[in-house]
């Protein structure tokens, strides 16, 4: 009997979503409905992309697992804890096993690329010693091995701004794996990027899913990127989700209705 318990409670800690949106509904302060009652479970490990027309919602949805945005009404879970409620160093630490990629990769232009990786350690700090720069040694080399892992390495005393956006985003990925989180948020990330530098961004994605088992969400305008990489795919239309399934069931006239067929703001 409690060997049986033992492989239910194992089993059922198994089956536990790392993000689960129960009801989660997000309205702007001027009226505007951003996420409308959104159901939604993702697993530790899987590689999600959301795809919608723009306006339908996906950043909106992607800020909210974070707390960039709050949300009016439902609950957001992450790892089977609510990251709605949560306040002061509950929420920081909730939030360290949050990574998150910027279209405009967000790094601080003017520090070389070795302080913007470490800057993925800030939470692991108290706020006085990374107001005076001690970091540890130890963190020193993650972060180089960080930028040894998107081959980056070589620019690792160069400043931000000297570097091209696939550069910028790649070390913005370097940052990422430097907090190492469970989850990756990545919103837009290859939008200012050319096809070439876009498919090496993602592959770097991949590479954090598949080598460290990181959960990735990521918002992409590209189908093409959105198939080759993602193992589901959830379809937004209007602040709702109007399709949610795996990748290879896929066909593309799901892709047409999505983008073509819909209720979809901007483009109507
Ligand atoms: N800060 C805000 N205040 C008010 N409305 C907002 C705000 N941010 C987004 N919205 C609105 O919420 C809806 C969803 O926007 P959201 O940015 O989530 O869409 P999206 O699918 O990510 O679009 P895109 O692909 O263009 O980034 C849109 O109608 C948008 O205008």
């Amino acid at each position: 009997m409690i060997r049986q318990n033992f492989f239910k409670e194992l089993y059922s800690m198994a089956e536990q979503p790392m993000i689960e949106m129960k009801n989660v509904t997000k309205v702007y302060d001027n009226g505007t409905v951003g996420l409308k009652n959104i159901n939604l479970k993702i697993n530790k490990g899987e590689f999600i992309v959301i795809v919608g027309l723009s306006g339908a919602g996906k950043s909106t949805l992607l800020r909210s697992i974070n707390r960039l945005h709050d949300i009016s009404e439902g609950d957001i879970l992450i790892d089977g804890e609510s990251i709605t409620k949560a306040k002061g160093k509950n929420l920081r630490l909730m939030r360290r096993k949050i990574g998150m990629i910027f279209q405009s990769f967000n790094l601080v232009k003017r520090s070389s690329v070795l302080r913007n990786v470490l800057a993925g350690r800030l939470a692991y700090y108290p706020t006085w010693k990374t107001t005076f720069n001690l970091f540890t040694n130890e963190d020193k080399q993650r972060a180089y091995e960080a930028l040894q892992s998107v081959d980056m390495a070589e620019k690792v005393y160069s400043r931000a701004d000297e570097l091209s956006g696939g550069q910028q985003q790649r070390v913005a990925i370097a940052r990422v794996l430097t907090q190492n989180p469970e989850i990756i948020l990545a919103d837009e990330p290859t939008a200012s990027l050319d096809p070439k530098t876009s498919h090496q961004v993602m592959e770097d994605l991949r590479m954090l899913n598949e080598k460290y088992n990181m959960t990735v969400v990521a918002n992409l305008h590209s189908i093409e990127l959105a198939k080759e990489f993602g193992h589901r795919v959830i379809g937004v239309r209007a602040g709702e989700i109007v399709y949610d399934g795996k990748m290879e069931d896929t066909p593309q006239s799901v892709f047409d209705s999505i983008y073509n067929g819909g209720t979809g703001k901007e483009e109507d």
